[in-house]
């Protein structure tokens, strides 16, 4: 507990009147110890945490018996309120002496009878060697002795008590601000005149803004609690204590001692909104904000609002949509990319993602544009609700209407009795995805820009108008600019989706997604980590790979079976392999040297044979396929081939087979290209 040490000079009974004083306020919460400036001997020492000394003279005597870390406190006395009275009430201008002991504690009562505010009476200061015949009323602080006997008034206001001010001094030291210490002290101030009028109102306005505020906090359905800059607690609510189970008071701890750095590990860093954390079994959505006074930090509000019966909801609702299918599942995660072009198309989605605008998303097949709509949702408000999505080109036009639409009871063959709801109201809240949007029939085009003005549905069949509230995510493949040219797309309803363009370029223009987006389908579909020789690099950076990433993964999952550890370019589709090299030049010395087609033919069969053939295999082959070429002739064509480095041929019975380059030409030639080439017309 603090302590208070009174010092006097002597024994009397000022000090038991200052203690009493002192009591009024910090009787329970602070120690009150009395001790005489004449009965110190040298080597005593006062240890109390505060001494309130009556003058400053004393003060400056009782220094060698203070200790350093003691606070010495020059008591401010004034008035009881009784007394004052008294004096108040004695008519304006009247003559009144005051007495005390000395001329010099005489004067200085005068002054403080005109610092309280007695300004209306005319007073005398008492002077020992004058006669003051024609006065009647004295005021004297306990010296009623020194009074002139034939004064008939003696208004002793006795001793005077601890100011308000003193008061304020020592709780601010001591740091103690409790709602009693407060009241007590207010209760106490309506009984003295004080000299700080100022300070009295402002601490009463305090304590009735504590108050307000206390009921007001108290009053709130959220968690509040309010910590200085460095995170220790201030003030916090009931439904605080509440939330965290707290039974013991925590002003003044860390806020650490309440919520482990575990749980809101950035809580002191980093201003939190809508974070939401679990404590025992309870949901919370944490928000915080800096207090700052004059631009400086000076504290932290924290707002802990539960939303467990919120969450249990959603969940119902999630479980529910999952059953039906209706969640999406990607992420803005689940998009990998190296491409700066693509990240920049990332982040603009990102940003629209919050609103409830319509989006078309354009972009060759296979680029990933499903994948763009899903995250779209998934990162919205919305994303708690339903996200629907249909593929627009595989459904024939009447069906699609209804799909979309839903039908009335009984309007027509072969409809549900009751009748069906479609996807817009399905989607109701949530997110329509309208795939290949582009081959959407006329008619549903006509409905769906209505769904898009209005945002209103009528079912098939049906007058009544249904409201929606939804958000439309398109996409296509298509240039629906030339659609619209063909009048095969609606050039208003085209405006009225394309709110948000998002176009995402083919794979062929993000080279740094190829690379990255084939290891990264080979680990995750397949379970493998491989090497791709530079060569493979640079065919599958060469490759245009017209059918995007879903083309890539389609390679992946060949390569995977056909490679080990490392992808030599044998293990590439043929495809893949046909954009390695031009062969027109070798097309054009072949139908030089030999009979081109004879060329081929033998090369189609060395294609079928990895092991190797001998040339009167060759020669059985080509008689079966019903080509006549002699022995000779084949000696003459594996010559050339050898030449060209297509064949290689080895004596004995491995007899010749392709080389890599002759396998790339047969896949060259295979894909058309041979005919393209100005060797192939030669
Ligand atoms: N950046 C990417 N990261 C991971 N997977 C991707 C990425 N881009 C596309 N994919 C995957 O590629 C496949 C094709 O993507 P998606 O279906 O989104 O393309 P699309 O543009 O909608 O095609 P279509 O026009 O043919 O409907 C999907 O399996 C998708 O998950």
């Amino acid at each position: 507990m603090k302590t208070i040490g009174i010092l006097t000079l002597v024994p009397t009974d000022l000090s038991d009147f200052i203690q009493s004083n002192l009591e009024k306020v910090f009787k329970g919460c602070v120690t009150i110890n009395k001790y005489y400036l004449s009965y110190f001997k040298p080597g005593d020492i006062i240890t109390t945490d505060v001494v309130v000394v009556t003058a400053q003279s004393h003060a400056m005597k009782a220094q060698n018996y203070i200790s350093h870390d003691s606070r010495i406190i020059v008591l401010r006395r004034t008035l009881p309120n009784s007394e004052i009275y008294k004096i108040t009430a004695i008519p304006k201008g009247t003559n009144v002496l005051v007495v005390n002991e000395s001329p010099e504690t005489t004067s200085e009562s005068v002054a403080f009878l005109y610092q309280i505010g007695i300004t209306h009476l005319n007073l005398i200061p008492y002077d020992c060697r004058k006669d003051y015949t024609d006065i009647n009323i004295a005021i004297t602080p306990g010296e009623v002795e020194s009074v002139p006997p034939h004064i008939q008034t003696v208004i002793d206001v006795g001793h005077r008590c601890v100011d308000i001010s003193t008061f304020v001094s020592i709780l601010n030291y001591f740091n103690i601000d409790t709602q009693e210490t407060s009241r007590r002290l207010i209760q106490y101030s309506d009984t003295i005149v004080t000299m700080d009028i100022g300070i009295k109102s402002q601490y009463k306005e305090l304590f009735m803004k504590n108050i307000q505020l206390n009921t007001v906090v108290n009053l709130s359905h959220n968690g509040i609690l309010l910590s200085d800059k460095d995170n220790f607690i201030l003030l916090y609510n009931k439904k605080f204590g509440q939330i965290f189970g707290i039974d013991e008071n925590v002003i003044g701890k860390h806020f650490s001692h309440v919520i482990s750095n575990t749980l809101l590990p950035n809580a002191s860093q980093s201003m939190l909104v809508d974070e939401l954390i679990e404590f025992k079994g309870r949901s919370l959505l944490v928000n915080s904000s800096k207090i700052e006074y004059f631009g400086e930090p000076a504290g932290i509000y924290y707002d802990f609002q539960e939303v467990t019966h919120i969450r249990h909801l959603e969940q119902n609702l999630s479980k529910k949509l999952r059953d039906k299918g209706l969640v999406t599942r990607y992420t803005f995660a689940s998009i990998q990319t190296k491409s700066p072009r693509m990240k920049d198309c990332i982040n603009f989605v990102k940003r629209l993602a919050s609103t409830n605008l319509t989006v078309l998303i354009t972009g060759e097949s296979g680029t990933g544009k499903e994948l763009m709509a899903h995250a779209i949702h998934d990162a919205s408000p919305q994303s708690i609700y339903p996200f629907v999505a249909i593929n627009c080109a595989s459904f024939p036009e009447n069906l699609l209407e209804s799909e979309l639409f839903g039908y009335e009871a009984g309007s027509f063959t072969g409809a549900i009795k009751e009748g069906k709801s479609g996807l817009f109201e399905q989607a109701n809240n949530g997110t329509i995805f309208l795939d290949e949007v582009g081959d959407m029939p006329l008619s549903v085009q006509v409905r769906l820009l209505r769904v898009l003005q209005e945002r209103q549905i009528m079912r098939v069949g049906s007058q009544r108008v249904i409201d929606v509230n939804l958000r439309v995510i398109a996409a296509t493949n298509k240039d629906l600019q030339a659609e619209i040219q063909k009048s095969s797309f609606r050039q208003d309803l085209f405006y009225r989706l394309n709110v948000l363009p998002i176009i995402v370029p083919p794979l062929r223009e993000r080279p740094e997604d190829i690379i990255h987006l084939f290891h990264f389908f080979m680990e995750k579909h397949h379970g493998k980590k491989v090497t791709l020789t530079r060569e493979v690099e640079s065919l599958l950076l060469k490759y245009k790979w017209p059918g995007n990433v879903r083309e890539l993964i389609n390679a992946v999952a060949y390569i995977s079976f056909i490679a080990t550890d490392t992808v030599h370019i044998e293990s590439l589709p043929a495809y893949i392999l046909n954009i390695h090299t031009d062969f027109s030049q070798e097309i054009t010395y072949l139908s030089a040297r030999c009979d081109k087609e004879k060329a081929y033919q033998v090369l189609a069969i060395l294609s079928r044979h990895v092991d190797g053939v001998g040339r009167k295999s060759l020669e059985t082959e080509c008689a079966n396929a019903m080509v006549t070429i002699t022995e000779s002739e084949i000696r003459r064509l594996l010559l050339v081939l050898n030449e060209l480095g297509l064949v290689e041929s080895k004596v004995g019975r491995r007899g010749s087979h392709l080389t890599t380059k002759g396998l790339h030409f047969m896949n060259w030639k295979n894909a058309g290209m041979a005919d393209q080439s100005k060797g192939g017309h030669s």
